[in-house]
């Protein structure tokens, strides 16, 4: 029904309105919904052109009532009733999209519905006419889209936070807590939560509610600043930034205070200003192609303009027929922001990752051949004792020496020499199963990890690397070069610390050396009969020295 809408000026009894006595002072047809004029009390008029017949139980909405309340006399009923989102006359019966007055009489023509409205919002309420299977309907569909939205902002909210405690990453912190303050404040202007007890107290405060839009800005522009990287990529707007969270701050810190409006224009104030400040500086950064700047802006796009249609539209400035559906919209944009944000967040978290698996790959290669360097091999060192440590298996070290490399280097050069120095490196690789793990000691001495391996098996995959150097002549270029190693191969002794092992191998390398090079020497597992520790001692063995 097209309902008629007009605003008599100024306060006045009951019974003189109703009278009809002031109807000289009503002024022409709104458009604008029912909003604040110059007090905050003020009585409308609602009639309908040719009446409004009482089938289907019609009801009259009034949308987004946040903090305003209704006192409304309708047709054929004696004296007013109250409505209003919060406090002692919250309506349980019906969702909070809208007070919900009911119409028993239909408004007959000639007749009207006057509300008495206490205007403590700055949005306008929608007043239209449904029956009451339609509001049911309605109030159902709302429902479960808040529950969505508020669901999908407070699961993220969560996660971020568990993040933060998983990573150390205060940016997820900031987010996580930019997303509790926008539920929060989603709820408290909803008034989702008006029927659980406290929450009225709580959200019905507008200094309240400023507060909560305070932090979650102040929280927003923490986390941007981070995820930015604004003070090293745009200094100049980071520091405006920071004028914009100072103004929010002394806001909050004011409406904490005191009840000065001005206090709560502050935090709108720095709300707007953090908001242009960062769509700027998303944009330039976009610009740029930086993919933090990229996520922003496209998460920050969709709200700032449901934000701006919302604050032009009919429900705020009242400069354009904004639909019905424009607020839910708004509360969807909002989770689709912080989806957006939270892919973003992970992006980056993946980002930072690989950057610091490429430094720690680079910080532990060995640039000459390509295996570990005496960092990365000591770190692997480390952690496969750990585990065998942890699952009471065998583990074996070889250490190996090119012998007489020094006369390769004096007579060819150092460049040949690199090249005998990869080609050895290769051909060892080369005899390596999956696990073992390989790397460049220093000079021309490598260290291999041999996890699960007991000192026998090691000592063949020894004399296989031994073999695969000594049994074909190096290529360099028109140069064949004879090569040969010396191998250490120690097994770690129950509870051994890798020190001991890895001087045990060192030894048994020396013995390898002193008995004629080009041979591998295993160090005793056991104490020899009549001693209590395990010394080094050759045997002969077929080529092999025993230690
Ligand atoms: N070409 C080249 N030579 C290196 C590199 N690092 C160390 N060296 C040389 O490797 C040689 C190591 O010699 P040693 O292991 O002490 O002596 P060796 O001649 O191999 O004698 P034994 O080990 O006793 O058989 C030295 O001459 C070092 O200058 C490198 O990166 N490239």
């Amino acid at each position: 029904a097209p309902l008629v809408l007009q605003f008599l000026a100024g306060d006045a009894e009951p019974a003189e309105v109703l009278s009809g006595a002031l109807d000289a002072r009503l002024g022409a047809p709104l458009q604008g919904g029912i909003k604040r004029q110059e007090h905050p009390v003020g009585w409308w008029r609602i009639t309908v052109p040719g009446g409004l017949a009482a089938e289907g139980e019609p009801r009259l909405l009034l949308e987004q009532p946040f903090l305003n309340r209704v006192d409304a006399w309708v047709p054929g009923r004696q004296g007013p009733t109250r409505h209003a989102l919060y406090g002692a006359h919250a309506d349980p019966g019906h969702s909070a999209r809208a007070l919900v007055i009911e119409l028993p009489h239909g408004i007959p023509e000639g007749e009207a519905v006057w509300l008495r409205v206490h205007t403590g919002s700055l949005m306008a309420m929608h007043p239209t006419i449904d029956n009451a299977a339609q509001v049911r309907a309605d109030d159902l569909a709302y429902v479960a889209w808040r529950m969505f939205v508020l669901t999908v902002l407070a699961v993220l909210s969560l996660l971020a936070f568990a993040f933060c405690a998983g990573t150390g990453e205060t940016s997820f912190a900031w987010f996580g807590a930019m997303l509790g303050f926008a539920t929060l404040y989603l709820v408290a202007i909803g008034g989702d939560a008006r029927l659980v007890p406290g929450a009225d107290a709580m959200f019905s405060s507008t200094r309240a509610n400023a507060i909560i839009a305070g932090l979650g800005v102040l929280c927003s522009n923490m986390f941007q600043r981070d995820y930015l990287d604004l003070r090293r990529k745009l200094p100049w707007l980071d520091r405006l930034l920071r004028g914009g969270s100072a103004l929010v701050a002394l806001g909050c810190l004011g409406c904490a205070l005191g009840d000065w409006r001005g206090f709560w224009h502050l935090v709108n104030g720095g709300l707007v200003l953090s908001a242009i400040f960062l769509l700027v500086g998303s944009t330039v950064l976009a610009l740029r192609r930086d993919r933090a700047g990229r996520v922003v802006m496209a998460s920050w796009l969709p709200l700032m303009v449901f934000i701006s249609l919302t604050a032009t539209g009919t429900g705020m400035l009242g400069l354009w027929d904004s639909p019905r559906w424009l607020p839910q919209a708004l509360a969807g944009s909002f989770a689709l922001a912080s989806l957006l944000l939270s892919i973003g967040l992970a992006d980056k978290l993946l980002e930072l990752r690989r950057d610091r698996d490429h430094a720690s790959a680079r910080a532990h290669a060995d640039e000459l051949t390509g295996l570990l360097n005496r960092a990365g091999i000591e770190s692997e060192l480390a952690r496969v004792v750990q585990a065998a440590q942890r699952g009471g298996q065998a583990m074996s070290i070889a250490f190996i020496d090119l012998d007489h490399f020094k006369p390769i280097n004096d007579a060819h050069g150092h460049g040949v020499g690199d090249q005998c120095l990869r080609i050895v490196s290769q051909r060892i690789r080369n005899q390596l199963r999956g696990d073992d793990v390989i790397g460049r000691y220093g000079g021309d001495e490598f260290l291999v990890v041999l996890p699960a391996t007991a000192a026998g098996e090691a000592l063949g995959i020894a004399r296989r690397m031994l073999d695969s150097v000594r049994q074909r002549p190096l290529t360099i270029g028109e140069l064949r070069l004879d090569a040969g190693l010396s191998i250490g191969v120690a097994e770690r002794l129950h509870g051994e610390p890798i020190e001991s092992l890895v001087e045990r191998a060192d030894a048994a390398l020396y013995s390898s050396k002193q008995a004629g090079r080009s041979r591998v020497t295993v160090a005793r597992t056991e104490p020899a009969p009549g001693q209590d520790a395990v010394p080094i001692i050759n045997r002969r063995d077929g080529g092999v020295t025993w230690g």
